[in-house]
């Protein structure tokens, strides 16, 4: 790439530097066609493939380039000339595509003046894009619609429009008709994007405030912040300050992204890029904190800092107990990268020594475990995920506890509260009753309920707890596919839980202990034990298994004994079978627990979760 800082700065002095800056991000609905756009827009302005280079191009700053690290996708940094022959520079910045990382998403947009908010052509508007659009909006930018996808024979860019209209307020006549995949309108969502969004305020003469709105963890140059300068300027050797951590740093170096992380003189008012300063500790520089001058510091911080927590938390455990030391150094290793993740060891007397693991969502959690299996090679068992709980009890104190296991008997209860969320749903009108009834069972309260011409926006407050395993799930399936869905956290509510514990061979497995709402203890004890019958492989006695609340046995089920050995189907002596055979049963102890003389896999410790009626 040849735009460098200079083309922006050089020159006799601009009375207004940023006006040809312009910093946006695209917003959409998954598979509302994000990157495929966003690709076909790098390819317009000549950095097609270089993308797809940005492990080579991180070069330019020297970094670790170690096996299993993955470098966040960095902003993106174009030069657009217009017809006229004015250049503009362009800093596209990506937002990650899921609920979990909402507070990221909404900081990243806080980096922006501008968004491109997709719309499928042929799906219209989805929770998701309901969800980024009001994030937008709440960050004041500037919103231009995309109907994306207008080459698909299904589409229907009038209605998609309409919708847009009706259920977010954006006049329809402002939007761009695009495909990403055919290049139609992209020439028009560049022009929007010169025209309609701002170019960047901010003084840089006034003292540093600058606004982290990612970070990654390098061996060689520490934290490295990715950063949109609102006010000021900062280059290599000043002094700077971390508002809310509270804590000072040289900086080290500075930067752009061309793509890559490309090293310049310095970072001005308007501009977004990178801040290397030496920083060891991925929790002293959190997203949405704000780095202002040591020696000089703006009156306020950025508004709206959050540290990163963790909101559901699961036990993590090595299948093979010698394994224990090296899941404890991955785990170092990925907290490096990741403030959101916490991890504290736990021992379970089921499981052996573990650790109790913090997570923004299931998406995250599932991220983390699958990395350890995949690039640390770990084997491990992860116990149910679980929310906060916060209990107050009889002697006026309170705890909070995310893990059933620590949970108090109920004569030291006074009363618990629990985490509830503000789901919406966007479904076709056709699935409303099944929908509403799904969501009465997940314990929510209906909030309002839209028509959007065939579809319905059904919000609901819902106990966070319901909706984290399976309901993602449930929602779809019942839906065929058509409805999507959105969340955000509410706060905390009283509500009437209870410890179920699960008992195995007459031993209460601790790792197995969950919380769950007054109403439904029976049910889910019955299905717990009769799933964990069913997938406890048979031993040579009974085994039974239990569902108790105190010393009070509300379900009960038997593993049956054995009687015949698995070999005995294949007498006559087909050797290949008989080794088959030998191998599935090997395959199917990999992810096994022994409890005493009794082995449970771990489907049983994932029985708890499917609270399906
Ligand atoms: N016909 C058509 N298909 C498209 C267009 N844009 C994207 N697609 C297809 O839609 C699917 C999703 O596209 P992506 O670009 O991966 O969507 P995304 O929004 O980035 O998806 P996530 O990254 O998963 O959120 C892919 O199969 C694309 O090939 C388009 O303009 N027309």
């Amino acid at each position: 790439m040849s735009a460098t800082l200079k083309d922006v700065t050089a020159g006799p002095p601009d009375p207004n530097p940023t006006a040809r800056i312009r910093n946006f991000s695209i917003i959409a609905h998954v598979d509302h066609g994000k990157s495929t756009l966003a690709d076909r827009i790098l390819e317009k302005l000549g950095a097609m493939g270089e993308r797809d280079k940005r492990d080579q191009t991180l070069d330019t700053l020297e970094l670790e380039r170690e096996r299993g690290i993955t470098i966040k996708s960095t902003p993106i940094r174009l030069n657009y000339v217009r017809d006229n022959g004015e250049s503009y520079v362009f800093n596209l910045i990506d937002t990650p595509g899921h609920v979990d990382f909402n507070y990221e998403v909404s900081r990243s947009l806080a980096a922006c003046e501008g968004v491109l908010l997709l719309v499928d052509a042929s799906q219209g508007v989805e929770a998701q894009t309901i969800v980024n659009a009001y994030l937008a909006i709440d960050n004041n930018l500037e919103i231009i619609p995309v109907i994306n996808k207008i080459d698909l024979p299904a589409a229907d860019p009038e209605s998609a429009a309409r919708e847009l209209e009706e259920v977010i307020g954006i006049p329809a006549e402002g939007a761009v008709r695009a495909s990403g995949k055919s290049g139609i309108g992209i020439p028009e969502i560049l022009e929007a994007v010169v025209e309609r969004i701002p170019p960047p305020p901010g003084d840089p003469a006034a003292p540093l405030k600058a606004l982290i709105f990612d970070s990654f963890f390098d061996a060689y140059q520490g934290v490295i912040l990715f950063v949109r300068v609102l006010e000021g300027t900062m280059k290599a050797k000043d002094g700077v300050r971390l508002m809310n951590a509270g804590k000072n740093f040289e900086v080290d170096k500075v930067g752009t992204f061309s793509p890559g992380l490309v090293v310049g003189e310095e970072l001005s008012a308007g501009m977004v890029g990178w801040v290397a300063a030496g920083i060891k500790d991925i929790q002293d520089a959190q997203v949405g904190d704000t780095l202002t001058g040591r020696d000089r510091q703006t009156d306020e911080a950025f508004p709206g800092f959050k540290p990163a927590q963790p909101v559901v938390f699961s036990g993590l455990y090595p299948t093979d107990t010698e394994d224990y030391r090296k899941l404890r150094d991955a785990l170092e290793k990925l907290k490096l990268n990741d403030a959101a993740f916490s991890f504290e060891p736990e021992t379970s007397e089921a499981l052996g020594f573990g650790f109790r693991c913090g997570f923004l969502g299931l998406l995250h959690a599932e991220i983390i475990q699958e990395r350890l299996e995949r690039e640390y090679d770990l084997d491990l068992i992860a116990t149910a995920p679980a929310v906060v709980y916060r209990v107050t009890l009889t002697n006026g104190e309170i705890f909070e506890t995310q893990n059933p296991a620590e949970f108090p008997t109920r004569d030291r209860i006074e009363m618990v509260e629990e985490p509830y969320i503000k789901l919406s749903v966007m479904l076709p009108e056709d699935y409303v009753g099944p929908v509403m009834q799904l969501l009465q069972e997940r314990r929510g309260a209906m909030q309002t309920m839209n028509y959007v011409g065939k579809r319905v926006e059904l919000v609901y407050e819902v106990p966070f707890a319901e909706i984290l395993y399976d309901f993602h799930d449930r929602l779809k399936s019942i839906s065929r596919g058509y409805a999507s869905m959105d969340y955000e956290q509410l706060g905390y509510r009283e509500g009437d839980l209870r410890k179920v514990d699960i008992m195995v061979n007459n031993e209460v497995i601790d790792a197995l202990a969950v919380i769950v709402h007054e109403t439904k203890t029976y049910s889910l004890g019955r299905k717990i034990v009769d799933k964990m019958a069913e997938v406890i492989p048979r031993q040579m006695f009974p085994v039974p298994v239990q569902a108790v609340i105190g010393a009070k046995i509300i379900a009960r089920a038997t593993v049956k004994a054995y009687r015949k050995d698995v070999l005995a189907k294949c007498y006559g002596g087909d050797i290949s079978r008989k080794k088959k055979l030998l191998e599935k049963q090997k395959k199917g102890r990999a992810r096994m627990k022994q409890f005493g003389t009794v082995e449970v896999p771990q489907e049983a410790f994932l029985a708890v979760l499917s609270t399906e009626e």
